[in-house]
């Protein structure tokens, strides 16, 4: 098999033995942070479009990809189809998402046993209805790692959508109409007690599920939209610290 076309490396550069778990970050500094902070051996596979990834050694010796998806569902879906392409078969996503909920504050982390998929990409991979839910026994282990190291978290519902303003109801963007249909979306979420917005996992689950790969994902929380609109970068630092240290505690135990 040649170069995969997006992410820019193949089955040749992947050592023996490949990896078969693969962290993934929506902003390619995330992947560059996990594997400069986390992995030994670090090799720098491509940063073709992008698209970081790193090939390394958890502190138990096993490889692990650090890979980044871009934003959105459609970049996702072309990493991950290509990923899998290349005998991955777990992947966690490691992100920020913004809280819905007053009581899953900044700087926590939220694990998401499932999403409320409200994404176009996925309807090319499975009809809208099919389910948008997380690996259990990788969920389960994020749940055990936060309990063990101390990491505050919330389980449950996340909802991924394919906008950043519009679709996670920002009113305070360059767009002057938001659309009848979005206004009042999230006190409805709220009221459905799911916990965040991001806008990745909801197709990462459903492929997971459609493929036969384990997905899940954690994401730290940056923003608290029963305040504000903006992300608090005061807490971004700490979100995501704890996010990727819950991952990589997984990793150890899936990779
Ligand atoms: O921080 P990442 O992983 O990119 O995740 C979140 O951040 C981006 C929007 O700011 C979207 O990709 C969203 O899902
Ligand atoms: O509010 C937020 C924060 C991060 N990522 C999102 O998609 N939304």
């Amino acid at each position: 098999m040649p170069t995969l076309y997006h992410i820019g490396f193949g089955p040749e550069d992947l050592g023996d033995p490949p990896p078969t778990l693969a962290l993934l970050s929506g902003d390619p500094q995330r992947a560059s942070q996990i594997a400069r902070t986390k992995l030994q051996k670090v090799r720098t596979l491509s940063e073709n479009r992008g698209l970081n990834s790193y090939l390394g050694l958890l502190p138990s010796g096993k490889p692990i990809l650090s890979a980044t998806s871009g934003m959105g569902a459609p970049s996702l879906s072309i990493v991950v189809n290509e990923l899998v392409q290349l005998g991955i078969r777990t992947i966690i996503r490691v992100g920020t998402s913004g809280s819905i909920q007053e009581e899953v504050p900044p700087g926590s982390v939220v694990i998401s046993k499932a999403a409320l998929c409200r994404q176009g990409a996925a309807n090319d991979i499975a009809p809208p209805e099919y389910p948008a839910s997380a690996d259990p026994f990788l969920t389960v282990a994020l749940v055990e790692e936060a309990r063990r190291l101390g990491i505050p978290y919330a389980l449950g519902i996340t909802a991924s959508v394919d906008t950043f303003y519009e679709g996670q109801e920002r009113v305070g963007s360059a767009n002057p109409h938001l659309l009848r249909s979005l206004q009042g979306i999230t006190e409805e979420y709220r009221h459905l007690r799911i916990l965040n917005y991001e806008m990745e996992a909801g197709t990462l689950f459903k492929m997971g599920n459609v493929y036969g790969f384990a997905a899940a994902c954690v994401t730290g929380v940056i923003a608290q939209r029963t305040r504000a609109e903006e992300p608090l970068l005061d807490a971004k630092g700490l979100a995501v610290e704890r996010a990727i240290e819950l991952a990589v505690a997984v990793a150890e135990r899936f990779a």
